[in-house]
């Protein structure tokens, strides 16, 4: 697999090619803008109860999302996460789900901001490049949320690849909206099968697309800066 920083036009060919595609300035500079702000907003807000953060962890036997309105104190919590450090698969970001049905008031603002992102990546020529492989967005499901990586957040190499059959991801779509504005401070997307190792900025207005496989490995470094927001759309359309 080889991760490549493409045009919108050809970004179709590089996904059939079972490549990664990076574009860059994919929203116009205003609309990138205005979603940066609200997502910076809400996650301002995360410890409002009803807000729909949550923290998610996976480690051992501990696989919890746990809403940050009721995180009293995150060094009990790491303490427990860190003695399960044997588990090859581990993760500790914040997220903010889209769960439809069941929303409550206070939280219905970042649904409608996930939706609006989709929508909006969808009519910037996300909707072109799923039409050019073959993905009918009008027959997927989208799981989207917003995300949040904290000096503590990371998430272990995987690939996003299920076994085909019912709910497997058909692509992954990653849409920054903030990161951290210095080199040295981390937060990249890292796909390590790559020769050499991709690592991907997470700057604001890119796109990171790819097809899940077992060859997309790849894992998010710890953003070490406090001062940074590193905050994402991210997530898949599956096979309903
Ligand atoms: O935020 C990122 O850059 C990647 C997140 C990721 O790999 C995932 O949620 O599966
Ligand atoms: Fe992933």
């Amino acid at each position: 697999m080889e991760v490549l920083k493409v045009d919108r036009r050809d970004a179709a060919d590089v996904l059939t090619q079972g490549n990664a595609a990076i574009i860059d300035d994919f929203l116009d500079a205003e609309t990138s803008n205005e979603f940066s702000r609200a997502a910076i907003e809400s996650w301002k807000r995360n410890s409002d109860p009803g807000t729909g953060w949550n923290l998610c962890i996976k480690s051992g036997d501990i696989n919890r999302r746990i809403p940050t309105s009721k995180l009293a104190s995150n060094e009990n919590i790491k303490r427990i996460f860190d003695a399960c450090s044997f588990d090859p698969f581990r993760y500790w970001y914040y997220s903010c789900f889209a769960s439809p049905g069941k929303i409550p008031a206070s939280h219905s603002l970042n649904v409608h901001l996930i939706k609006e992102i989709e929508t909006a990546l969808l009519k910037a020529g996300l909707k072109e490049i799923c039409d050019n492989v073959q993905i009918d967005v009008g027959a997927v499901e989208p799981r989207f949320s917003i995300t949040s990586f904290d000096p503590l957040s990371f998430i272990d190499p995987h690939s996003d690849f299920l076994k085909e059959g019912k709910g497997h991801y058909i692509i992954t779509v990653l849409y920054y909206l903030a990161g951290p504005s210095d080199e040295e401070y981390g937060g990249e997307l890292v796909f390590s099968r790559t020769v050499p190792a991709a690592k991907i900025k997470p700057i604001q207005n890119r796109l990171v697309l790819f097809r899940p496989s077992a060859d997309s490995i790849h894992h998010v470094v710890p953003n070490s800066s406090s001062g940074n927001y590193r905050l994402a759309f991210s997530g898949w359309f599956a096979q309903p």
